[in-house]
């Protein structure tokens, strides 16, 4: 039996893929495995028997990822699964940031008591005008899954739209409009944008992308939509901004308390991803990540593995984690020398300066082996799985 803590609400349609050989529970202890959406678990305690992480989501940004890593814990996500749910709220957003509706709203609120609304809307609707996003252009920044379907839908809403991200996936270029125009550095997207939106993950080098020097580099006016993480915002240098109109308006899934009151700021409180199919998307792709890894020691999506996946071809597999360095291969397969046990498919992946290694046995190695295999320097973690 398998043991697999849950974080935060994950969505049932998820939970309902473990089978029986799983229990599922927020308050278990020893886990095997933890599912997460955005709980911190920077101050995580690594249980001995935690092996795998899975947010069910995009950003790992509240994971440790070199702590994971270094003690052979699998971190996955879940790519693309929210991103339809995004796109629909950064367009919402823009629409918001185009046409005065939020105050507009918030003026209707406060005349509940007026008998002659319906004459002083009509009187009162010249303070809410605003414009159109057709011709406007539309600054990207990150095409991934999120940005792609941004900037596409962004081209049928017939805006011009540049997109800029130097790691771009072939997946990814291909999946591009072809009429975005290309971005070679930010100041060449800042320089024509009326609208920047974020589309990039939270790391120590995204950390503050926008800040005074980004924002001088904008057109006056610019408004700017953040529904990728608050850290990649330097939000003094935006009020900065938003105060002296350079900036002229601010839509964020990730209000800060400095900023949140703004008349210039729309704060949302992380919807991004908060719809019913995408929880259920992102759920369930976490669920049978955690399952293919914790049964078969299948590794699709991780974020801090190499992705190493293959049906099991005999009765025994014998997986290691171990340093990305020579001779490891030859010392891991030296310890079944004297082993009944053949090796019949053999697959190593590297990653950074880790690698994986699964070996299928069509007989089970024997314990000697197995400790053989965990003495050698350089090996982080060995499993072992029967079919
Ligand atoms: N608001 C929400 O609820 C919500 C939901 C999902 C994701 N997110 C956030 O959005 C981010 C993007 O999500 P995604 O699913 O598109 O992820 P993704 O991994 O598919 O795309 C991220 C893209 O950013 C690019 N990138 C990396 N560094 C960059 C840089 N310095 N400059 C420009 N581009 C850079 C990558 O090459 C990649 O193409 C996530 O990391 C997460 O923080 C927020
Ligand atoms: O789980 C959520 O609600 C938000 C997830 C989102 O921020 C992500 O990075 O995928």
């Amino acid at each position: 039996m398998y043991t697999i803590k849950l974080y935060n609400n994950i969505a049932q349609k998820g939970l309902d893929q473990f089978t029986e050989a799983f229990e599922v529970g927020e308050h278990l202890g020893d886990e095997d495995a933890i599912v997460v959406r955005s709980a911190n678990l920077h101050d995580l305690e690594y249980g001995k028997n935690l092996k795998a992480i899975a947010r069910a989501g995009a950003g790992v940004n509240n994971i440790d990822l070199p702590a994971c890593s270094e003690r052979g814990i699998v971190v996955f996500n879940t790519p693309g699964a929210n991103a339809n749910a995004v796109k629909e709220l950064v367009f919402a957003g823009l629409l918001l940031a185009s046409r005065d509706i939020y105050h507009g709203i918030e003026w209707c609120k406060t005349q509940t008591d007026n008998p002659n609304l319906g004459k002083d809307v009509e009187k009162q609707k010249k303070k809410y005008a605003g414009n159109e996003l057709t011709g406007k252009t539309l600054g990207v920044i990150g095409l991934g899954a999120i940005g792609i379907e941004v900037a596409n839908l962004a081209m049928r809403f017939g805006m011009n739209v540049k997109g800029y991200d130097p790691y771009i996936s072939v997946d990814n270029a291909w999946k591009m409009s072809k009429w975005i125009e290309h971005a070679k550095d930010l100041k060449e997207l800042y320089k024509d944008a009326d609208f920047v939106t974020l589309h990039l993950p939270l790391m120590d080098s995204t950390k503050n992308t926008i800040d005074r020097e980004a924002i001088s580099q904008m057109k006056d006016g610019v408004k700017i939509l953040n529904f990728a993480r608050g850290g990649l915002v330097n939000d003094d240098d935006l009020l900065e901004a938003l105060d002296s109109g350079k900036v002229a308006l601010y839509v964020t899934d990730f209000p800060s308390a400095k900023l949140a009151a703004h008349d210039k700021v729309i704060p949302i409180p992380h919807l991004g991803a908060s719809t019913e199919e995408s929880e259920e998307n992102c759920a369930v792709k976490a669920a049978q990540e955690v399952m293919d890894y914790l049964q078969y020691g299948n590794i699709t999506n991780s974020v801090n593995m190499p992705n190493v996946s293959a049906s099991m071809s005999t009765p025994y597999r014998v997986a290691v984690f171990h340093v990305n360095k020579p001779k490891m291969i030859s010392r891991i397969t030296d310890a079944f020398a004297q082993e009944d046990a053949n090796i019949e498919n053999l697959i190593n992946k590297s990653r950074d300066q880790i690698a994986y290694t699964m070996l299928d046995l069509d007989a089970q190695p024997s314990t000697d082996a197995l400790d053989k295999i965990r003495g050698l320097d350089g090996v982080i973690r060995v499993e072992v799985y029967e079919a």
